[in-house]
């Protein structure tokens, strides 16, 4: 009895839930659009339920797991795969590729931020799409829009994120306490603000964002003039006093855009980069 419950444990903690559904990891591989050109990452491999079925396709298959005894099954049964590279590793510490590269996995839960933060940073970083399965509510959060969040905002400037289908609990084993979701991510060709400017959107949203329901001329009143403010509203087509938590990225860009253009850098909120 006392065994049993150390092993229900285990799982939330680690987030070892291996996914047995098939179907659903051909799905994922489908939706992800991989080809043979593709170098694809699959992030907390487990027992490989993702990596090997993505060999079959992939031009070469990175898999990153920490755990020791599910390395050695992945290294077991990558033998037959010579496009396979198997990583035992903390994901959090492992150096993202610059050459552009996909990702298809069913990640660890518990460090889902952390992972989407190093994968669509776009500074120094190929990342260029991917399909991933993450607790559900987590999902609705990163593709709601607008979103009030100045992190998953950044995220979203580089990258469309798209909620793709809920999936049960009950394709895992050990099942997961919470529903899941696949999301898919692909990097935009043409983003609205430079690479180089990441870090610098980064603080006016985080800035601009700290009490999303103020009102967008307040929020924003340390970084623009009255009449700056004015003109910026007017160019949106929003009201002064929409809370500046709605606005839209293209709307965001153009908040950005004007403030590199007409506002004295010593008014512009620290990077801290
Ligand atoms: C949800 S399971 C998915 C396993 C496998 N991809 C599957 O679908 O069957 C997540 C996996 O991530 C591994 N893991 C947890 N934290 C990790 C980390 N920081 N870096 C790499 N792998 C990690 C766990 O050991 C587990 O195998």
């Amino acid at each position: 009895m006392q065994r049993r419950h150390q092993r229900a444990e285990k799982a939330p903690f680690s987030g070892q839930h291996l996914l047995h559904n098939k179907r659903i990891i051909r799905d994922m591989i489908a939706i992800a659009e991989v080809t043979g050109a593709d170098t694809v990452l699959d992030i907390g491999a487990g027992k490989g339920a993702i990596t090997m079925p993505l060999a079959e396709i992939a031009g070469k298959v990175v898999a990153i797991e920490n755990d020791r005894q599910f390395a050695d099954v992945l290294r077991a049964k990558s033998d037959c795969y010579p496009n396979v590279v198997i990583i035992q590793k903390d994901f959090l510490q492992t150096r993202m590729p610059r050459e552009p590269f996909c990702v298809v996995a069913n990640i660890p839960y518990a460090i889902t931020t952390p992972i989407l933060e190093k994968l669509l940073c776009p500074v120094a970083n190929g990342f260029q799409k991917g399909v991933l399965m993450i607790e559900k509510g987590a999902a609705k959060r990163f593709t709601a829009r607008p979103t009030a969040d100045p992190r998953i905002l950044a995220w979203k400037m580089w990258h469309e994120l798209e909620f793709v289908a809920g999936v049960s609990r009950n394709h895992f084993a050990t099942p997961p306490r919470v529903d899941s979701a696949l999301v898919r991510i692909r990097r935009k060709a043409s983003p609205a603000i430079r690479n180089a400017d990441y870090y610098r959107f980064r603080a006016l949203a985080e800035f601009g964002l700290q009490y999303p329901v103020r009102p967008m001329a307040e929020a924003l009143r340390a970084v623009f003039t009255p009449p700056q403010i004015k003109h910026l509203a007017r160019n949106l087509g929003v009201d002064r006093l929409t809370p500046i938590g709605t606005l839209q990225e293209r709307q965001w860009a153009d908040v950005f855009h004007t403030m590199i253009r007409y506002v004295e850098p010593h008014r512009w909120p620290a990077s801290g980069k």
